[in-house]
């Protein structure tokens, strides 16, 4: 008898290296099937000639194989854990420091109550932070309750909130095709707003209006609201709330118009909703019996009146029952409007809440830990959490003081090598943080000049890049022809001639008839005072979006994109330039049908504003490459993961490098004067040390070059709290000479990397602390020369993306194994090709240039 046909043998939690954690490591087949029968009394044996017992027999199996799933799933954690997994009845909080199993307990506790039919899965909604932490936690319960767990609502607030929306889009008076903002959208229709109330945009900065908007509907503060609140609707109150008023309303207006909603409104919206129409909000309550929010602690007011509304523990006679889990250690957001009063009041809010703690660590060594906890304690109001863990104290955290960043950088790219060497770590079981998108370039160049094999998460998002946004903005258009902010960034994009006149005349003319920019096209007749030689490319271009949108009623995302990058003409001005970004512009765009194209292998009912749709919702820590997968550049040793502080909340990884130590880095310049802000600097270092699993390093540079300006920077305060013995603390021989003032040694470059090591032991925290520092005043132009940037050019970062030059000619076949030459990257091999025709897709390894995945159509790629 096999009882688990569908389960199968999970990966080695180990072995793994970047990922969001929570594997059910202690499932294992052969206990569970003894564990299974011992807990069988009163099966009947098999009768063969016997339909009706046999009947009951096979459902007597069903519940010995459900039962013992669910016991399972109870094997392996400890007895906090197994009591939050078990509580029914009522809301329960778990509060517990990093790598406690937090989110482990949220998975198995879905996973156990769908095994003993407490819930069924359609009636779970799981919140996680982040797209790809929720596809892993459906991921992972399909593994133990099979393919039916795909019911189950698993995904970030604003997938929720948008789930919700389009279905319930009538009652808004929303159209189902509704376009998503992101910030850069908004802000564009902030210009067009500060236009029309003639604004003076230094007076008022556009991204300070954006920002203030933002905050006030994270409040849940609507127009109305904030005019009534800040007096502006009574003529009482200041300039500033004045205009702040006019702007927020008037931005609602337009987004109303365009059927858009922005980032935050996906859910003030939902909330409106729910508290506007309890025939709605009732239905939602009665649907989702189990709730669980992750990372409750960084949940802002309209999440938490949103999750308060789904849950309806006041409304509804049978509310749904509530789990959240959080850590106030870890609130890392409260700029964005979190507020750890979410979860420090829970307890208030709902009073038959059970609060659970958790005090085992399974992440980190002791070592890690103790760091962690030295630096965290500091933060005044704080409830003290006894942490601890049975992996041993681990080795020392390394610390290094660097002389600028780039010997800084050189130090992590050396290690990590030598990491490789001697123990056997891959790339992918690595992280580099840092406080500061802008800190990443420095580490990048070193990362390229000895090859080894990267992906930056966040900073400067594809979904961000000009080509990209201009490629969507048709692809909204043609979904949503009211989108006026779309539809007007691509007027004259290609350039079609067409002057700001004509566009504010149209623009004039929509606002007279109340109808959208896209719907004015349409009646450029009626427009007057357009000059001819506007109105030709006027027509063409209404002429052109009325084509595509013919073609999309029909065919899929992908053939719709391609439709559009040639019927404009935008892939052929891109080839036709001498610029070598554009040249990288173009694999962009073969990228982004790349993605369209998988998007509908994924899912082959989804259609156009679908495939938007995932692609509005793609946070930043949603780009970390699964580490089984390794990204492209090397498949079988993956990618050295970077990314800022904030990304990496939730995640975990063998090896992590934290750097930039240094006051007015990390802590933030910004937070130096504010003891609340200084508080939460404290968070992001607890939520950065505390993601390492076995090996830890810290690193500062004592000159930092920011803006252009080399600047000295003490180091980190946070440093001052580590207690001298968990740290190693390293620098190399040059820098003592230098420090004795010889300077020689300095600008060898790598040459003279992998010097002494030596250092650490007496005193070694005190170098990490002024050491350096001190002696380094006055001396820097001893340093000037030094250390600088190794060269490699800035944007041959992007391994995925290439950066080849034009595509030329027609598509060649090719198969896996083909050689083939490429006009940039020279000699490569094929080693994966998907799609076929117009559409194919190659991926092709280049050597030092890496793996790259071009669209074969665009591509100079020639078969040998
Ligand atoms: N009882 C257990 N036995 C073995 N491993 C466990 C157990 N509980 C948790 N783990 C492992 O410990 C690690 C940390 O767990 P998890 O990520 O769930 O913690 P967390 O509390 O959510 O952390 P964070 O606060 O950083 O989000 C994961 O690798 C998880 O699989
Ligand atoms: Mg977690």
């Amino acid at each position: 008898m096999t009882l688990f046909p569908d389960l199968p043998v999970l990966p080695d939690a180990r072995s793994a290296g970047a990922r969001v954690p929570d594997r059910p490591a202690g499932v294992r087949l052969p206990e569970v099937v003894v564990h299974a029968e011992a807990r069988l009394p009163g099966v009947v044996p098999p009768r063969r000639d016997d339909a009706p017992d046999r009947a009951a027999e096979r459902e007597a199996e069903r519940e010995a194989e459900a039962r013992a799933r669910a016991d399972a799933l109870l094997e392996g954690l400890n007895p906090q854990q197994r009591e939050a997994v078990l509580h029914a009845g009522s809301p329960l909080l778990i509060v517990a420091g990093a790598g406690s199993g937090k989110t482990r307990v949220l998975t198995h506790r879905i996973a156990h109550k769908l095994a003993t039919h407490q819930v069924r899965p359609g009636e779970v909604l799981a919140i996680t932070f982040t797209n790809k932490a929720a596809g892993e936690m459906r991921e992972r319960v399909e593994q133990i309750v099979g393919p039916a767990a795909r019911a189950m609502w698993v995904s970030t607030f604003h997938s929720a909130c948008v789930r919700i929306l389009r279905r319930e889009h009538e009652t808004l008076g929303l159209r189902s095709t509704f376009s998503i903002y992101d910030a850069a959208d908004s802000q564009r229709l902030l210009t067009l707003v500060g236009r029309e109330l003639d604004l003076d945009p230094k007076k008022f900065p556009v991204k300070g209006l954006a920002h203030r908007i933002s905050n006030l509907k994270d409040e849940l503060v609507d127009p109305e609201a904030y005019a009534r609140s800040s007096g502006a609707s009574a003529g009482e109150a200041n300039q500033f709330d004045e205009v702040l008023s006019a702007v927020y309303t008037r931005y609602q207006q337009r987004l109303r118009a365009a059927n858009a909603l922005d980032f935050d409104d996906l859910i003030m919206t939902t909330v409106n909703l729910l508290q506007a129409f309890p025939q709605v909000a009732e239905h939602y309550r009665r649907r989702f019996r189990q709730i669980l929010v992750d990372e409750y602690q960084d949940t802002n007011h309209a999440q938490y009146v949103l999750v308060r509304e789904l849950v309806g523990a006041h409304e509804s006679a049978t509310p749904g029952e509530l789990t959240v889990v959080g850590d106030a250690d870890q609130s890392i957001y409260a700029f964005r409007g979190a507020t750890i009063r979410n979860i420090l009041e829970f307890e208030a809010d709902y009073p038959d809440a059970r609060t659970i703690l958790l005090e085992q660590n399974y992440r980190s060594t002791q070592t890690i830990l103790t760091a962690a906890n030295a630096v965290i304690s500091k933060n005044p109001g704080r409830k003290e959490k006894r942490l601890w863990t049975a992996a041993g104290a681990g080795p020392q955290i390394v610390g290094y003081v660097a002389d600028n960043e780039h010997e800084e950088a050189r130090f992590v790219a050396e290690e990590i090598d030598r990491l490789g060497d001697d123990h056997d770590v891959r790339p992918a079981d690595v992280a580099i943080f840092y406080r500061t998108n802008a800190q990443s370039r420095a580490l990048e160049e070193v990362l390229i000049r000895v090859g080894l094999p990267y992906k930056v998460v966040g900073g400067t998002r594809f979904y961000e890049r000009r080509e990209i946004k201009d490629a969507i903005a048709y692809l909204r258009a043609i979904v949503n022809p009211d989108d006026d902010v779309n539809v007007r960034r691509i007027l004259n994009v290609p350039k079609r001639g067409l002057g700001e006149r004509s566009e504010a005349m149209i623009a004039g003319f929509a606002e007279r008839e109340r109808i959208s920019f896209g719907a004015a096209l349409d009646r450029l007749d009626e427009v007057y005072g357009l000059s001819p030689r506007a109105t030709t490319p006027l027509r063409e271009f209404a002429g052109l979006l009325a084509g595509l949108r013919e073609l999309a009623a029909e065919a899929g995302p992908a053939e719709v994109l391609g439709a559009v990058l040639d019927r404009t003409g935008y892939l052929a001005e891109l080839r036709a330039s001498d610029d070598p970004q554009d040249g990288s512009r173009v694999d962009n765009l073969a990228e982004l049908h790349a993605v369209a194209t998988e998007f509908e292998q994924s899912d082959p009912e989804g259609d156009l504003s679908d495939f938007l749709e995932r692609v509005s919702l793609v946070a930043d820590s949603d780009q970390i490459p699964d580490a089984d997968e390794g990204g492209d550049a090397a498949p079988d040793q993956g990618q050295v993961t970077l990314m800022t502080l904030h990304t990496a909340k939730g995640l975990e990884f063998p090896v992590v490098f934290v750097t930039g130590w240094e006051d007015g880095t990390f802590p933030h310049m910004r937070s130096l004067a504010d003891p609340d802000q200084l508080a939460e600097e404290r968070r992001l270092a607890y939520v950065g040390l505390t993601r390492a699993r076995q090996r830890l390093y810290i690193s500062r540079a004592a000159v930092r070059t920011a803006w252009g300006v080399p600047n000295e920077f003490p180091a980190s305060r946070f440093l001052d709290d580590l207690p001298d013995e968990v740290v190693d603390w390293r620098r190399r021989e040059s820098s003592m000479q230098a420090l004795r003032g010889s300077g020689s040694g300095w600008g060898g470059g790598a040459s003279a990397w992998g010097g002494s090591r030596g250092g650490g032991g007496t005193g070694g925290g005190a170098a990490g602390r002024s050491g350096p520092v001190t002696t380094r005043k006055g001396a820097a132009p001893v340093h000037s020369g030094t250390g600088r940037p190794v060269g490699a050019p800035r944007d041959a970062g992007t391994p995925s993306f290439g950066s080849g030059k034009r595509p030329v000619g027609d598509t060649p076949s090719l198969a896996i194994g083909d050689k083939v030459t490429h006009d940039s990257y020279g000699l490569g091999t094929v080693v994966g090709v998907e799609g076929g025709g117009a559409n194919a897709v190659a991926k092709i390894d280049f050597g030092t240039d890496g793996v790259k995945r071009l669209l074969l159509r665009y591509s100079p790629v020639t078969k040998l």
